[in-house]
């Protein structure tokens, strides 16, 4: 007969069963721990965790540990169980306590083990480990021979069953946790790579009236300063930015841009900074807000005048100690980031005006770069003109991009640029619209006068177009256009009176847009 274990006994073997449990994260550790300090006690050389995977029908292993000199793992690592969870129920339902098994041939799980690790004479003894009623996997200790677990083993190795549930449980989670921040990595590599590519090569002026800017650029982009981008709207604030990030050590972290001007004040807070579930009505969910998300790289805080006193607190928080609190949150995060940030404002005439914090304003103002508007910098409005027209052409499929002449280029080097390199971007796209040859850029930059009449009532309907829904794709636009076109040119298309010359195209060039666009020529 044998002898019952004895309370103290319990209580022992329970609490250095804790010990071993508490002890790591990796389950193979924690096992190999419990075994060392049981093998005394209970007379096993293998123990394995194992959980079911009700969605794939398996069992996956989770820890292993032996005390065996094994060449391989001889626990499976997946298990594929045809019956699925009735098995899993059927299997299970017996384990209150530990059970035994000795006839591993005639049980599913054990069989399936015995034939992977071809040793039919083990024996078995298992628990169920159960969380908030549901079965959540198995602990198992094995044992070479038949007849060696008795009813005293199995009493204390139904002590483990609680912790080793909650183990089992953590390690899941734990796991999620890892799978889920490896794919953020993933997609934040991925999203960068993008970014990079969409920046590359695109700062125009360097060799010429940017000069200035690109030599601080190049300055302060390997450090890990802040710097205030300051100039007129549409002047490349975004595409200096850009520069500072792609020339910095952490080019290949993300660059995050928030423009604080067209979020909406009440969203503000939430949207730079995160927030907790139920922070406000309508945070159904925790968010990390994009400086979490930009962790690592550069953010790009466009329009920083526009901010919200309270959203400047917590911005000043994170430059003097690199940490956010989420909104609703108490939770401190610390966060490695480099801020650049843009404005066309007066931040000073603000600061004096209250609306600006004079502590953020000397904060962000550690090296300023000013970029010169246009009208200083004409020299590089034909390397802008070659750059945009290529790029718009690219975006309007429109093939080979025709180029303004020595007269169109001198034209537009004498405008006086307001809008900047925006205005001139949109220009361009109105003249590739309009048939370049067709439509000079007198009458673009001044529809009042005589000749821009025309142009100018043809660009009111693109100027009214101001809802999405308002939008045509640009073939129709083509299409109606050049049908026009036509029309008005008795539809002949060569010859010096034809509408490839009014369009300002090669008649081979228009002839294959018509039929690209499927216009069928009138004769
Ligand atoms: N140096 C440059 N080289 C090439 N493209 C440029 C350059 N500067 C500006 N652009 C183009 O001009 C447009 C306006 O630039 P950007 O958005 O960077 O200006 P911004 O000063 O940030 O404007 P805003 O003040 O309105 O935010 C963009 O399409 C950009 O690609």
């Amino acid at each position: 007969m044998q002898e019952p274990v004895s309370d103290s006994e319990r209580f022992s073997f329970f609490r250095e069963s804790i010990g071993c449990i508490s002890a790591s994260l990796d389950m193979d550790q924690v096992l190999k721990r419990l075994l060392v300090s049981m093998q005394d006690r209970i007379p096993m050389n293998r123990l394995v965790l194992i959980y079911f995977d009700y969605p794939k029908n398996c069992f996956k292993r989770l820890g292993y540990a032996s005390l065996m000199h094994e060449t391989f793992n001889t626990f499976p690592e997946y298990l594929h169980i045809e019956q699925g969870a009735e098995y899993v129920e059927e299997a299970f339902k017996r384990t209150e306590s530990a059970i035994v098994i000795e006839d591993p041939e005639r049980d599913l799980l054990a069989g399936e083990y015995v034939r992977h690790a071809g040793t039919a004479d083990d024996s078995f003894m298992a628990i169920t480990l159960m969380l908030d009623g549901e079965r959540i996997g198995a602990l198992i200790a094995v044992t070479s021979g038949r007849h060696l677990f008795t009813s005293s083993h199995q009493d204390l190795f139904s002590l483990l069953k609680e912790p080793m549930a909650l183990a089992l449980s953590n390690t899941l989670r734990y796991q999620e946790v890892l799978h889920l921040k490896e794919q953020y990595r993933y997609e934040k590599h991925e999203l960068t790579k993008k970014m990079g590519s969409a920046v590359e090569g695109s700062v125009i002026g360097e060799e010429g009236g940017l000069g200035p800017v690109m030599a601080s650029v190049r300055k302060v982009a390997p450090l890990d300063s802040s710097v205030l981008l300051l100039g007129e709207t549409g002047v490349g604030k975004e595409v200096i930015a850009n520069a500072v990030h792609a020339l910095s050590p952490r080019s290949a972290s993300p660059f995050i841009k928030i423009d604080c001007g067209t979020i909406p004040e009440t969203l503000i807070e939430s949207e730079l900074f995160g927030h907790e579930k139920g922070a406000f009505t309508g945070a159904g969910e925790r968010k990390p807000g994009s400086l979490e998300l930009a962790d690592g790289g550069t953010v790009f805080l466009d329009e920083i005048g526009e901010l919200s006193l309270t959203a400047q607190v917590k911005l000043l928080r994170l430059l003097q100690h690199r940490e956010i609190v989420r909104v609703g949150g108490h939770k401190v995060i610390a966060l490695d980031l480099r801020i650049v940030c843009a404005t066309h404002r007066n931040l000073q005439e603000m600061v004096r005006k209250g609306t600006f914090r004079e502590d953020l304003w000397y904060r962000l103002n550690v090296f300023p770069i000013g970029i010169p508007p246009l009208r200083e910098r004409r020299q590089d409005i034909p390397a802008l003109v070659a750059h945009l027209i290529r790029k718009k052409a690219r975006e309007m499929n429109l093939g080979t991009a025709p180029f303004p002449n020595n007269f169109e280029l001198s034209e537009l080097a004498s405008y006086d640029w307001p809008g900047n390199i925006r205005e001139l971007e949109n220009i361009l796209e109105r003249w590739l619209i309009l048939g370049c040859g067709s439509v000079s850029f007198r009458s673009l930059l001044n529809p009042s006068d005589g000749a821009g009449k025309e142009a100018s009532s043809l660009l009111s309907v693109f100027d009214r177009v101001t809802t999405p829904d308002q939008v045509l794709p640009l073939a129709t636009i083509d299409r109606r256009y050049i049908e026009s076109a036509l029309k008005a040119c008795n539809h002949v298309v060569g010859g010096k009176e034809g509408a490839a010359v009014r369009l300002g195209l090669p008649r081979t060039t228009l002839r294959s847009r018509m039929e690209k666009l499927g216009i069928h020529r009138r004769r």
